[in-house]
């Protein structure tokens, strides 16, 4: 098998970003609320991942959003985390493999679990 290499340039993060709205876009619990419910515009969408993966796997601060509140309306619980998780994995693992790839799982792993558990208890409060 052929040694996968790890993630080191842009060209890198793109193939990243890309890989895995693919499988987002193909997904048939994600889809439906990126394109049915927030119909994001893909052309502006996916510049802003390459910024936000940029700065956090190779250090660039291009992104300089704030990601959270944009989540906070969408129709999502922690069944949408897991597949959302489980999508990004399986695209780190068929492109890539060593410290860096290993990073972005670690990220992405805490962030979810932090916008997932903002999300429920903002939802659980709102009912009362
Ligand atoms: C259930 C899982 C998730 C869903 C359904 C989801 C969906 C979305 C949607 C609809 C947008 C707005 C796109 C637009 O601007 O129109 C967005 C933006 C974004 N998401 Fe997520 N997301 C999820 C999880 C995550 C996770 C785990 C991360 C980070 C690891 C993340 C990072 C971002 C960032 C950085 C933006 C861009 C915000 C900006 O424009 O500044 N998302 N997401």
């Amino acid at each position: 098998m052929a040694l996968l290499p790890d993630i080191h340039t842009e060209a890198d993060i793109k193939i990243l970003v890309d890989s895995f709205y693919d499988k987002v876009n193909q997904d048939d619990l994600l889809a439906p609320v990126f394109n049915g419910f927030a119909h994001v515009n893909w052309p502006s969408h996916l510049p802003a991942m390459y910024d936000f993966w940029s700065s956090l796997l190779l250090g660039t601060s291009r992104y300089r959003g704030r990601p959270f509140p944009k989540h906070l309306p969408l129709p999502v619980d922690a069944a949408h985390f897991q597949r959302w998780l489980e999508l990004f994995y399986a695209t780190v693992h068929e492109n890539f493999a060593g410290p860096v790839a290993e990073e972005a799982k670690v990220r992405a792993l805490n962030i979810a679990t932090m916008f997932e558990y903002r999300i429920r208890k903002h939802n659980s409060l709102s009912i009362l």
